[in-house]
């Protein structure tokens, strides 16, 4: 028997960086996924390791789970329906275990993704040989939220087999988790995401894990009903970061200025509750679509101005600003900034051909656009194979 879990990517609409520090924040799902499937070998496999295959990398990495054991002997003992966090002394052993996998310099960053794995792992199968295979359509580290969808896709395939969670093996396709499962799914990938970022705000593996369009604030989500169309286009820069260290550099400008700093967070969190509260309102209201997609775009350009203010934009994220406001688009940076992906608000009455030439100049300057489908479907599992 094999299980495969999905959870998708996702985008901020408002508040990213300012969610860390208790303000209110708008994230939607992306119909973009990572995939992780799961498998114990047989007896007659006589296999004793744990393996991790990062497939689009062409990565692969084992351990014999006996090395496992020496190494994080209080895992064995945790109990699958308690999400739990990894020591500083436990991420040492931890990290002396992934170093020796000699991972190639160029993609060092994924060491954290791997000790995530290695985490999650043995805190809910103990010390069990099995073969993990792990692909994305996400881009890593550029705003979609990858770590994310990878923790909360990790999580929700080793829940698949655990005793904490009762699903019917038996059912074809894709099946979703129930309410009180969802919720132990979200724990479980919070705790690999403070592997990966150090300070989550529990934002991108609550979308991810849930799907939709949500307000968040402060680990609360309510499900936002949208009432118009939001139609975005994303730009990679493909200028790489990491969330990790953009997340210290916000708090640290706000222990040197926490005065001016709580104001921005204010104004931020004002907002993205006027955002989701334009969003929802009725279809015939007083404000027609175009009207409610102006105060959008609006605030769009305010939060970006915000997010510089943090200091967690990027010359690349100006040169994105700059070519869309040619064509009077309002574009604000998603995730973590320094880099990575801009949002662009594309109106429903502007025509094709202007978002194809909008395209084209982007893609000229060696960026890469695309128009995926947000607000979709949260963490999924599906099993094959005999038990
Ligand atoms: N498919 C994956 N396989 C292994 N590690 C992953 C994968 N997806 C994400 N990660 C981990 O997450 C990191 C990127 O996370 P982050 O900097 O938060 O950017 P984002 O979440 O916006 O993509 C990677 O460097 C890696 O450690
Ligand atoms: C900057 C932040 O608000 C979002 C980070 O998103 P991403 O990892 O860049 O996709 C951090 C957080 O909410 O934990
Ligand atoms: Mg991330």
């Amino acid at each position: 028997m094999e299980v495969k879990a999905r959870a998708p990517g996702k985008i901020i609409l408002a508040g990213e960086h300012a969610v860390v520090h208790g303000s209110t924040a708008v994230a939607a799902s992306l119909d973009l996924y990572t995939y992780v499937s799961l498998r114990f070998p047989t007896p007659s496999d006589n296999d004793e390791f744990l393996r991790l295959q990062l497939k689009d990398l062409a990565l692969e990495f084992s351990w014999p789970v006996a090395r496992i054991k020496d190494a994080l002997p209080e895992a064995g003992s945790l109990l699958s329906s308690k999400p739990t966090s990894c020591s500083i002394e436990t991420m040492k052993s931890i990290a002396a275990q992934v170093e020796e996998q000699n991972i190639p310099e160029a993609k060092i960053g994924l060491a954290s993704g791997v000790s995530a794995f290695l985490w999650l792992y043995s805190c809910i199968h103990g010390f069990k040989p099995a073969t993990v295979v792990i692909t994305s359509e996400l881009p890593l580290g550029a705003g979609l939220g990858s770590s994310a969808a990878f923790c909360v896709a990790l999580s929700a395939a080793l829940l698949s087999f655990s005793d904490s969670v009762s699903l019917d093996m038996s059912q074809q396709g894709w099946t979703a988790f129930g309410e009180s499962e969802l919720e132990l799914l979200n724990k479980w990938a919070f705790e690999g995401e403070k592997i990966i970022h150090g300070k989550p705000s529990g934002l991108d593996n609550t979308v991810s894990t849930y799907g939709n369009m949500i307000k968040f604030r402060s680990g609360n989500l309510t499900l936002i009903q949208s009432n118009m169309p939001l139609k975005m286009l994303i730009t990679n820069t493909k200028v790489g970061r990491n969330t990790k260290a953009l997340v210290a550099g916000v708090s640290e400008r706000t222990i040197r200025h926490p005065d001016a700093m709580s104001l921005v967070f204010n104004a931020v969190d004002s907002i993205s509750n006027e955002l989701s509260t334009i969003i929802q309102s009725p279809a015939p209201d007083e404000l027609s679509i175009t009207e409610k997609e102006e105060k959008i775009a609006e605030l769009m350009e305010m939060n970006q101005g915000l997010l510089q203010c943090m200091g967690v934009s990027h010359a690349s994220i100006e040169t994105v600003l700059r070519t869309t406001l040619k064509y009077k688009l309002a574009s604000k940076l998603t995730g973590a900034g320094g880099g990575g992906c801009v949002l662009t608000l594309l109106p429903t009455l502007l025509s094709g051909t202007v978002v194809d030439k909008v395209i084209a100049e982007l893609e000229s300057c060696g960026f890469q656009c695309l128009i995926a489908a947000i607000g979709g479907k949260g963490a999924e599992v599906s099993f094959s194979g005999s038990s």
